[in-house]
């Protein structure tokens, strides 16, 4: 079974076209990075997969449940996180995910396990007690990270989750959601950033509403840096 399935999927603003026949497929356990430069589609694609929008045009499933016929199974299988922070300060890390757990019906025992575990995953228990206004942007994002997995989703969705983070903080970010693929989680990544991108990641490049490339980052780019080959598929700049 794939992790994310698309068909053919097409969305329009009025005249505006802002996808266009995108197809695409993620396998299960895979990092995918969703390329493109500002207006390329990114945020429209993403609206569609969390089903915030629908459209006539087109096809997708989440770990092989279709999102139309199907929106609860594939929507219980889909973590999310969001280009801007949404958790609230005031709480610490700990009672942001258990807030989370709560709206998936998760609670007791169950919810505390599984708070330690996704902590864990992004190296953040020692700073589940901290109120999530002390932490700096990178903490911020991790916990927002280990709390889009407190319901075990199969497919991890983030879109543009660096933005207004350091090199360092960036780096970190981008390695410890690499490793979340080990246990065969899913992962879709937008950024307009090459450097978020490893050589044997599947890499989507978007571009103009359409879907210029989609192959193994290695095999696309051969000896080019992935930052020529973007500027020559697309002609933009990064
Ligand atoms: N509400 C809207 N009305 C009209 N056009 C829109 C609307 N929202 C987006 N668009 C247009 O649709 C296209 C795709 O936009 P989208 O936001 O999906 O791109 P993006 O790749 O996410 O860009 P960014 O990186 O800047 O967020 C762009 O040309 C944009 O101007």
């Amino acid at each position: 079974m794939n992790g994310i399935e698309v068909a053919n999927l097409g969305y329009a603003y009025g005249a505006k076209r802002a996808l266009d026949d995108v197809s695409f497929t993620v396998k299960t356990g895979q990092f995918c990075a969703l390329l493109g430069p500002n207006g390329a589609g990114k945020s429209t694609l993403f609206n569609l997969l969390t089903r915030l929008f629908t459209s006539p045009e087109g096809r997708i499933r989440i770990a092989g449940h279709d999102l139309a016929t199907g929106p609860r199974a594939a929507l219980a299988n889909l973590g999310i996180v969001f280009q801007q922070s949404t958790l609230d300060l005031d709480l610490t890390v700990r009672q942001n995910l258990s807030y989370f757990a709560s709206l998936h019906g998760i609670s007791g025992r169950d919810a505390a396990q599984r708070i330690e575990a996704c902590l864990r995953k992004l190296d953040m228990l020692a700073r589940a007690d901290e109120k999530a206004r002390s932490l700096n942007g990178g903490h911020r994002r991790r916990a927002e990270i280990a709390r889009a997995l407190i319901h075990d989703p199969a497919v991890l969705l983030l879109d543009e989750p660096t933005v207004g983070l350091d090199a360092a903080a960036r780096a970190s970010i981008t390695g410890h959601v690499h490793d979340l693929t080990s246990d065969g989680t899913t992962v879709l990544w937008a950024t307009h950033l090459t450097d978020e991108v490893a050589p044997d990641d599947q890499l989507i490049v978007l571009h103009n509403a359409r879907v210029l490339a989609d192959g193994i980052c290695q095999d696309m780019c051969g000896d080019t840096p992935l930052q020529e080959r973007f500027l020559e598929l697309t002609g933009a700049s990064v």
